[in-house]
């Protein structure tokens, strides 16, 4: 199953501390991450394996909505900072646009993103 892990900068490291609280879920073998590139750059530095994609302002969240419409990605975890401005909001919103256009869970905050792995783990 394929996961992206995508953070604003002022939630990086909420997102690498998320990922390091359930390391056991997160290193099993069916689970494969794919990231925007500064984020997958902390996730990597964690220990993580990661297929890391553009930045998100470089096209990063673009690629992550393409890989949700042609369903290779079957789960959003995307922290997002809601007190700062992106200057590629655009995409940020054709990403939330496709994860329901495809009924692919979003979770936005660690509070929904730790229900959505709880709900996994529950569902196996
Ligand atoms: O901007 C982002 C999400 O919109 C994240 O991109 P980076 O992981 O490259 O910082």
């Amino acid at each position: 199953m394929e996961i992206a892990i995508i953070a604003h900068d002022g939630k990086k490291a909420e997102m690498v501390q998320f990922l390091n609280e359930h390391k056991a879920f997160f290193h099993q073998d069916h689970i494969t991450l794919v990231s925007t590139g500064t984020t997958g750059n902390k996730v990597e530095a964690a220990g993580f394996k990661v297929k890391k994609l553009l930045s998100g302002p470089l096209g990063g969240d673009a690629q992550i909505a393409g890989r949700v419409a042609e369903e290779l990605c079957e789960m959003v975890l995307f922290f997002r900072d809601p007190l700062a401005k992106h200057p590629h909001e655009p995409d940020v919103l054709m990403l939330m646009r496709l994860c329901d256009v495809h009924d692919v869970p979003l979770a936005t905050n660690p509070a929904t993103a730790l229900l959505l792995i709880n709900g996994l783990s529950y569902l196996k």
